[in-house]
């Protein structure tokens, strides 16, 4: 197996790795890094917690340290949070260099940074509000959870990467990681223009081995029960354990925090209706253990390294395998073990069934004694059931109305003439569907009239025969 000097590696960051307890390269680094150092493009796919960040960030800081000047790399990322994180990495690795703090709010005043990392929304804002900021003289794009930043999910990013890469020299070095990129390598190929060098991690699964991936069969109503159960049963037996719980919306992820900490589980929450700063001081405390409970939706379902993090529970199965992939990647990272738990609705079942043919394993059933849960079901849904009553009083809808509308006017749009288009869309929508009703319903008519005809014609017949029979 290779080590990271004859991967190409200086001695100094061959030492600072071993500093930070990165001794031998995973494979995705050991295969991806080679072809990176040679000048060309990359794209590699590897499971979730192998390793795809420092493969990308050891190459940048190696090659920034034989020719050190101004903006020399641009990150891009779906999250804040995860900038943050890909920034600490650059940051620790390239110290002894001298590594410019990578930022993400870019603050004129200071030395260029050797690297940014941002999300598109922020940076795209940036480029378009400043004339002074150059990018036109980078080496390296790279584009974590490359497939993400292309998806056009509930945030879109497609716009504000079509701001960003106009800026950009031709001649750069591109690199794409994901754990997921097979479904859009296509457009991947795209931005990377330079024939990239494709590497996947070779497995027969698309999780790791190291996780024990468990589901809960459960009616809608006795879900809840079933998770205060486990958390409880968790918390009962491990002092050190951190546990993440995906939900499907801000609303539930907010009624869910407030429901555990209803039971004194130590619970903080993440999600896209917070403000920033309060997703940033959340994730630091759970971080750090001071909240062993995380509730989260899918903004903290990629990419987030958390290594205390022993148990995924999804409250609501996710609607794609992808999804699925990138939340229980949450746990079992680096070769440590985890557990993820799935609840599940009879209605859910065909999602368990696609998720399973993704990722070529069968989920195992979690077992539980039913008896317990039975127990608490009465008080864990009058508790929710007060809170969501508490959580209306506060506005909570509202307040996401007040964000979509922030959320367009940062996006430069008028909220009240998108809210025309959105009506005047919906209306004929709504013409279109009436429309087809009613041709529904014409031809309905029409073949009613022509049985009625038939049937009609046939009695006659049948009539007639008989008359002829009996004459
Ligand atoms: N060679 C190595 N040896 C030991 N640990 C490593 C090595 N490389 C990276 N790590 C550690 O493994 C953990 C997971 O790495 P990383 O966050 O890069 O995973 P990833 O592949 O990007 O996962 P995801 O797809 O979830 O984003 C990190 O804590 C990182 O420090």
């Amino acid at each position: 197996m290779a080590d990271f000097s004859s991967l190409g590696l200086s001695d100094w960051l061959v030492k600072q790795c071993k500093q930070l307890g990165i001794n031998k390269p995973t494979p995705v680094q050991e295969n991806c890094m080679p072809p990176i150092l040679e000048g060309r493009d990359c794209m590699g796919c590897a499971k979730t917690g192998s390793g795809k960040t420092a493969a990308f960030v050891l190459p940048v800081v190696q090659k920034l340290s034989e020719d050190p000047y101004g903006i020399f790399c641009l990150v891009l990322t779906p999250t804040r949070e995860l900038a943050y994180q890909i920034a600490e990495q650059f940051r620790v690795l390239g110290k002894p260099l001298g590594l410019r703090d990578c930022i993400i709010k870019l603050n004129e005043t200071r030395l260029p940074p050797h690297v940014v990392v941002a999300t598109p929304g922020r940076l795209a804002d940036h480029i378009r509000s400043s004339d002074t900021f150059s990018m036109s003289k980078i080496q390296f794009l790279i584009l974590d959870e490359a497939d993400r930043l292309l998806e056009q999910g509930c945030t879109d990013f497609t716009k504000d990467l079509e701001t960003i890469l106009a800026t950009l020299p031709a001649k750069r070095q591109t690199l794409l990681f994901s754990a997921t990129l097979t479904d859009t390598l296509h457009e991947l190929k795209n931005i990377a223009m330079n024939k990239p060098f494709f590497w996947e991690s070779k497995s027969e699964t698309r999780t790791v081995e190291e996780l024990d991936q468990r589901y809960i069969l459960t009616p809608e109503k006795v879900k809840d029960a079933y998770l205060v159960h486990l958390i409880q049963t968790f918390t009962d037996e491990h002092d050190d354990w951190s546990i993440i719980i995906f939900t499907n919306t801000c609303k539930d992820c907010q009624v869910l925090t407030m429901m555990l900490r209803e039971f004194n589980f130590p619970t903080i929450s993440l999600h896209s209706m917070m403000k920033q700063k309060q997703r940033f001081a959340n994730l630091a405390k759970f971080k750090a253990s001071v909240f062993k409970i995380l509730v989260a939706t899918d903004v903290a379902a990629r990419g987030l390294d958390i290594p205390t993090v022993q148990v995924v529970i999804n409250h609501n199965t996710p609607g794609l395998p992808k999804i699925y992939i990138h939340r229980v990647g949450r746990t079992a990272r680096a070769g440590r073990n985890g557990v993820s738990i799935t609840l599940v609705t009879q209605y859910d079942i065909h999602l368990v069934h696609s998720i399973e043919g993704q990722i070529q394993t069968k989920l195992k059933e979690y077992p539980v004694e039913e008896k317990e849960v039975l127990k608490i079901l009465t008080q864990v849904n009058v508790t929710r059931r007060e809170i969501e009553i508490k959580l209306e009083s506060t506005d909570f809808d509202e307040k996401k109305e007040i964000n979509k509308r922030k959320q367009l006017i940062l996006e430069g749009k008028d909220p009240d003439l998108e809210a025309k288009r959105k009506a005047e869309l919906e209306k004929i929508r709504s013409q279109k569907k009436k429309f087809k009703l009613k041709i529904q319903e014409s031809i309905q008519r029409q073949k009613h009239g022509q049985l009625k005809k038939k049937l009609i014609k046939r009695k006659q017949l049948k009539k007639k025969k008989a008359a002829q029979a009996t004459a």
